[in-house]
């Protein structure tokens, strides 16, 4: 039930000894052919994310797992913010492994998908400060082992947060491609975006919530609600090139289920990123306003605080983003569009919401030619200019970017789509027996 996978065991009765013996042999024997299955990991723990049990719930729910699989590990618990991304880059011997593992949250895969990503590159010369360079893929899958607060990477590829389903999509060698946004500010990588690129509301909450660290997952609760209750909006231009309209939208109410996005089916969802950079302004759209949140959802974003995520059509691996821009809107109205990402009704639904799927956007604050985040005293960028509705110019503050809970040094930012760039241990979210039943009711 709800995604979640356990192990189980099977009892086999043999009449005699050798009998038994040759059942274990081919048993084995099988087991050892399936060359999806890994067999040597690289395991990172985080101790410290979320309720900080990231190095009990590995020894505890996952190691036992691994031991009987016959899945041998080697561990490094971190002992400091970016320990994983620098051993990544420069020491690990990626050679001696099939796979690796994350232990934490979206912040801690973010650091190991950086690692890879910039190993990866280093080692096939390709430069990531060319916003056109097409990037080499990493040829490890990592699998994600939630124990972070929002754990939407993991919610979003498998259908649960739950480590022992987790460890057993990694055991049974499970493989899901997966997009990456890559973000600059003009010639320069910033980072990567894997799953929520929020500029407004979600930079707001994350900034504040970052001063409240030590009350662990609810520190985003009390950011959230003193957001919004700022109420601010911030004015600028985002442009986008957008995908094929006629192929997939985010509000076509088809979510992305395991199987649709692997790389042969993905080729009819879009036609991948090849587009030389020089032609990038063909097609472009430009929408200039005064926006309470800009949204970039790579995946749906699914999480516990809202199953079915920011974008529930988003695909995880169509070489696509989906750009959700909600204006300037009253209040209640705002709250209206919240409480919808907690409910069935549709959050895109509302006169101050639009949303397109887009292979690359940019975005520019208004008068911002100069602004990073270094020139904005605290104050002024994550304090509202007026605490409550008022008729002054609130619009000319700045927020910042949150990108899968870190805050950019910039808010002037390109962003295009890496398709598939890594690969998960996972198979997407499985249909229910519920929804299987239905479809076939329906067929
Ligand atoms: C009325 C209830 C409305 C609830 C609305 C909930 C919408 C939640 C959507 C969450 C989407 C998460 C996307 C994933 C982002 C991750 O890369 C990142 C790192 O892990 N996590 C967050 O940014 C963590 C982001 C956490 C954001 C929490 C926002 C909470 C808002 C609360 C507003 C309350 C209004 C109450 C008025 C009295
Ligand atoms: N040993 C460590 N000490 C301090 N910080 C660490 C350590 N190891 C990793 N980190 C950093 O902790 C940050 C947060 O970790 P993580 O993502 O696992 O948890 P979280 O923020 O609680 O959850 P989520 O990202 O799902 O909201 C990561 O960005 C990572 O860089
Ligand atoms: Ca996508």
């Amino acid at each position: 039930g709800k995604h979640q996978w356990r192990c189980s065991d099977v009892v086999f009765l043999c009449p005699d000894q050798s009998t038994c013996e040759q059942w274990v042999k081919a048993i084995s024997n099988q087991i050892t052919l399936l060359t999806n299955r890994p067999k040597r990991l690289l395991v990172y723990i985080n101790p410290i994310g979320g309720k900080k049990q990231g190095k009990w719930i590995y020894d505890q729910k996952v190691a036992p797992l691994f031991h009987k699989a016959c899945v041998s590990t080697d561990v490094i618990v971190t002992e400091r913010a970016n320990h994983a991304k620098e051993h990544l880059q420069t020491e690990a011997d990626l050679d001696k492994y099939d796979g690796l593992v994350c232990v934490g949250g979206d912040g801690m895969f973010s650091e190991i998908v950086h690692g890879l990503v910039t190993r990866t590159q280093n080692d096939n010369k390709v430069d990531l400060n060319d916003p056109g360079a097409e990037l080499a893929r990493p040829s490890l899958r990592i699998g994600i082992i939630p124990a972070g607060s929002t754990d939407c990477i993991c919610f979003s590829t498998v259908g649960t947060n739950d480590p022992v389903t987790s460890a057993l999509h990694i055991i049974v060698g499970d493989s899901q491609p997966m997009d990456v946004c890559s973000v600059h500010h003009n010639n320069s990588f910033l980072r990567f975006s894997l799953s929520l690129l929020g500029y407004g509301f979600y930079g707001d909450v994350l900034s504040d919530s970052e001063r409240k660290r030590w009350l662990g997952p609810a520190r985003y609760d009390l950011a959230g609600v003193k957001t919004f209750l700022n109420h601010n909006y911030y004015e600028g231009t985002v442009s986008f090139l957008p995908a094929e309209d006629d192929v997939s939208s985010p509000r076509d109410k088809l979510q992305c289920r395991s199987g649709m996005c692997l790389p042969e089916n993905t080729k009819q969802l879009t036609s991948t990123l090849l587009m030389p950079f020089s032609d990038r302004r063909d097609g472009w759209k430009v929408i200039n306003g005064k926006f309470m949140a800009v949204n970039a959802a790579c995946m749906s974003c699914a999480c516990p605080r809202s199953p079915k995520g920011l974008s529930p059509a988003a695909h995880l691996a169509d070489g696509t983003v989906d750009l959700i821009l909600v204006r300037k809107c009253s209040r209640i109205d705002f709250f209206r569009h919240l409480l919808r990402h907690t409910n069935k009704d549709d959050q895109f639904d509302h006169v101050f919401v639009e949303v397109h799927r887009v292979k690359k956007f940019d975005f520019q604050p208004r008068n911002s030619e100069t602004v990073s985040l270094e020139d904005l005293s605290e104050k002024s960028t994550f304090t509202p200019v007026c605490p409550g509705p008022c008729t002054c110019n609130c619009g000319s503050a700045h927020s910042s970017w949150t990108c899968d809970g870190e805050i950019l040094p910039h808010i002037a930012i390109q962003v295009s789509v890496q398709c598939q760039l890594v690969h998960l241990f996972a198979r997407g979210i499985e249909e229910t027996q519920e929804q299987q039943q239905f479809v076939f009711e329906d067929l």
